[in-house]
């Protein structure tokens, strides 16, 4: 089986490609990533000379490039590619619809022409908006998406779902709550938390802090996508999700409780414009039709998460000290009062 990745020198890409390796020795995984300012291939130090695995360096958007990887044959394409954090997608939003949906469309147009088998793409809860204080979303629940990355990424999904209305294309969706794990790029909550902990600088917690996300351990957000790249029912959606709601301030502070830093620390500062209030999953689907269930509770996973940052701070010091600062200081500056 050949399964064509993109995004893969990404967060949750990189782990799914070393997922995949690890479980199947005989799949042959080629990696595509444009390696933009979040991709990183020391991510994948520990299967670059694995024979099973290659590496491409380009744009998902770019249909020359596209057009090329399809030449040896592929059987499944997982698109990960994508631009993902919502702040910068406030600051800088057209980057997100040329990669998200642009690029997706680009990929299921050669996916199509040289007939793969299937085409998971990996999407996100924010699609369906914000909840009040009660509800789950659903696979059926109304797409409404409330920032310029969940826009972008509801076009993609539009366009895989139509590729399957119009041409009969063997497609999944995949809509999973927030993940959190090694490799996350320290732009997103839980990492940028640990390391302005670890570093003695403010913690930055938007608005009242009381903003809920649902997590889930990347790990098995991984193994959510595997059963359904193999037994997915062509043309569904699924949604994925830990059960797991915390206010962000909850967050915060337990990420400070186990590094042993003070609540000082934590700043609030202007709120996200835009910024949805509660995200929660009803993960039946998935779980009743596939059998899926995550392995890591919140408790033990946010442990392994600290316990990699610590280990790794060479990792995301090197990230920190890059185009990261400029893209920080645009970003938190004037909320920090720096
Ligand atoms: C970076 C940052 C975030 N926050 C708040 C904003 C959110 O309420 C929450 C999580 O923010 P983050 O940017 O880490 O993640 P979301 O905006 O929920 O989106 C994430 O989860 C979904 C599923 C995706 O699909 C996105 O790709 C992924 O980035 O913490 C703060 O209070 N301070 C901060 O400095």
């Amino acid at each position: 089986m050949k399964v064509l990745v993109t995004g893969g020198a990404g967060f949750i890409g990189s782990n799914f490609v070393i997922y995949m390796l690890n479980k199947y020795p005989s799949y042959q995984i080629i990696n595509v990533d444009a390696l933009t300012y979040a991709g990183n291939l020391e991510n994948l130090t520990a299967v670059q000379d694995n024979p099973n695995y290659t590496f491409a360096k380009g744009d998902i958007a770019d249909s020359a490039f596209v057009e090329g990887l399809f030449q040896d044959g592929i059987d499944v394409v997982v698109n990960f590619a994508a631009e993902s954090h919502v702040d910068r997608s406030i600051l800088d939003p057209q980057i997100f619809t040329k990669t998200n949906v642009l690029g997706t469309q680009v990929l299921l147009d050669a996916a199509k022409k040289h007939e793969v088998k299937k085409f998971v793409q990996v999407s996100t809860d924010e699609v369906y908006g914000s909840l009040g204080e009660t509800g789950l979303f659903t696979e059926t629940t109304p797409l409404a998406p409330n920032s310029p990355y969940s826009a972008s990424k509801a076009g993609g999904d539009l366009i895989v779902r139509a590729y399957h209305e119009t041409y009969g294309m063997n497609v999944n969706i995949t809509r999973c709550s927030n993940n959190y794990g090694p490799y996350q790029f320290p732009e997103k909550l839980i990492p940028l938390m640990i390391a302005n902990a670890l570093n003695d600088k403010q913690l930055p917690v938007y608005g009242d802090g009381l903003n809920i996300r649902d997590w889930l351990y990347v790990e098995d957000h991984c193994s959510a996508i595997d059963l359904v790249m193999h037994d997915g029912v062509s043309g569904e959606v699924y949604n994925i999700g830990g059960n797991n709601e915390r206010t962000n301030i909850q967050i915060v502070k337990t990420i400070l409780e186990q590094l042993g830093k003070p609540e000082s620390l934590i700043t609030y500062v202007q709120d996200r414009l835009g910024h949805d209030r509660r995200y929660g999953i009803d993960a039946a689907k998935i779980t009743n039709e596939l059998g899926w269930k995550p392995k890591y509770h919140f408790e033990s996973g946010i442990k392994a998460t600290i316990a990699w940052y610590l280990d790794n701070k060479e990792w995301w010091q090197r990230i920190q000290s890059g185009a990261y600062q400029e893209y920080y200081n645009r970003q938190y500056a004037s909320r920090l009062g720096n």
